[in-house]
């Protein structure tokens, strides 16, 4: 099954060319500077441009003021925008005319409350990413490496394109695509050889793995 894969937190041209390499769909940049993931909008733009050609290039943002907005949007050659802070919809609906890009807005799921907002978030982010809640006092809203109960999701009707993210690897996302039904995930610290710093053999590993999900949900 054609599961496509973003490989999040790229911060060096190897990594952006592993990503690549193994068919990821997306690449995803971290303007967030308390995360070991973030790049400078100057580096940013560095590794988009030499981005392969298929790779969507993914900006991750963390309730963006508009100068941040702005700037990245003067210099990054960006496919999407990820929202991954507490905007609300009004936010999604304001940054998506701004930049004029697709939005695919974070969702921190651990409960059924946190599953109702699907519905809310669907009438205007392009794609919803369905990632772990970061525990209370955590210094990141995600990269974590933590999952979420699956089970809260499996079966449920998504009204946009989305991803499943959190505590992925290359260990677990064939079950995590066969119990979701995900046709996209997403992934960061699980093909980290460190914080930062990717490592291509588990990227290569990652991508196999989601492939060769069956996406039929099984709950
Ligand atoms: O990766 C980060 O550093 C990060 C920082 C701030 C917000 C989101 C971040 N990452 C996103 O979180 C998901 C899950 O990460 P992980 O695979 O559990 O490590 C990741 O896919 C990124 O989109």
């Amino acid at each position: 099954m054609d599961v496509r894969v973003k490989i999040c937190g790229l911060t060096r041209a190897e990594d952006v060319a592993a990503a690549g390499r193994a068919g990821a769909a997306y690449g995803g940049f971290v303007f967030f500077p308390r995360s070991p993931r973030a790049v400078s909008v100057v580096a940013a733009r560095a590794l988009a441009l030499e981005a392969p050609v298929g790779l969507a290039k993914v900006g991750l943002m963390v309730d963006p003021e508009d100068a941040l907005l702005d700037a990245v949007m003067a210099e990054v050659p960006l496919d999407m925008v990820q929202l991954h802070g507490s905007e609300s919809p009004e936010r999604v609906a304001e940054v998506r005319a701004r930049t004029g890009l697709p939005v695919m807005k974070a969702l921190g799921i651990a409960s059924e409350e946190d599953v109702g907002r699907i519905a809310l978030y669907g009438r205007v982010a392009d794609q919803l990413l369905l990632d772990a809640k970061a525990p209370k006092g955590a210094e990141l809203p995600g990269g974590n490496g933590l999952a979420f109960d699956w089970r809260l999701i499996a079966g449920r009707r998504v009204p946009v394109p989305w991803m499943l993210a959190g505590g992925l690897t290359p260990d677990n996302v064939a079950r995590a695509v066969e119990m979701t039904g995900a046709r996209q995930v997403d992934v960061s610290s699980g093909v980290e050889a460190e914080p930062g710093l990717k490592d291509a053999a588990k990227i290569e590993a990652f991508v196999r793995g989601a492939r060769g999900a069956e996406v039929v949900p099984k709950l």
